[in-house]
């Protein structure tokens, strides 16, 4: 695994009314802070990566659909550098992923259903100086495809 990444397994407790799913408690060992949560959505066979933040640490959470997350490690001072990190997470497999800073990130929804992604980050986000910083999904020197592998 990546220096620095965490990974809390989500308890779903079903009953006859739905379903309830706690994501992250501030008595969490992996709690890192509080900056604000938001909803972010990605349609079917849509790629969103890569991203990067030099400060803020994200606690991503897939709450329906299916995503792929990537990860890689591009800090020349880790002892993981280079490496790539993979979670298929979503309904199917209720995960939390935590993400440190200046990890690249990014995912794509393999689900045939619209992907909803809770993010819960360490930071408030700052629209006139947003702590985003990006690489092209297809174009860029990260060893990751994100084409579907067929088998
Ligand atoms: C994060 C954020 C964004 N915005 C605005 C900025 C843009 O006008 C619009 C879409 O933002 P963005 O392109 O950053 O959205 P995504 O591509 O879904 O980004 C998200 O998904 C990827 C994979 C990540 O890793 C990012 O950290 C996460 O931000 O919402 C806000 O107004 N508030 C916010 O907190």
């Amino acid at each position: 695994m990546i220096q620095g990444v965490k990974v809390k397994e989500l308890k779903v407790i079903p009953d006859e009314r739905g379903r309830l799913m706690e994501m992250l408690r501030v008595d969490d060992e992996i709690f890192a802070g509080f900056g604000q949560v938001y909803l972010t959505t990605t349609n079917p066979g849509v790629v969103k990566a890569w991203h990067l933040h030099k400060q803020q640490t994200d606690n991503v959470v897939c709450v329906a659909g299916m995503i792929r997350l990537g990860l890689y490690d591009d800090r020349k001072d880790s002892p993981t550098f280079g490496m790539v990190n993979q979670f298929f997470m979503g309904v199917h497999k209720p995960l939390l992923v935590q993400i440190p800073a200046f990890v690249y990130h990014g995912w794509k929804c393999v689900s045939q259903e619209e992907a909803l992604i809770v993010n819960t980050v360490t930071k408030p986000y700052n629209p006139e100086n947003p702590d985003e910083f990006r690489l092209d999904p297809h174009d860029n020197h990260i060893p990751l495809n994100w084409e579907r592998k067929d088998g």
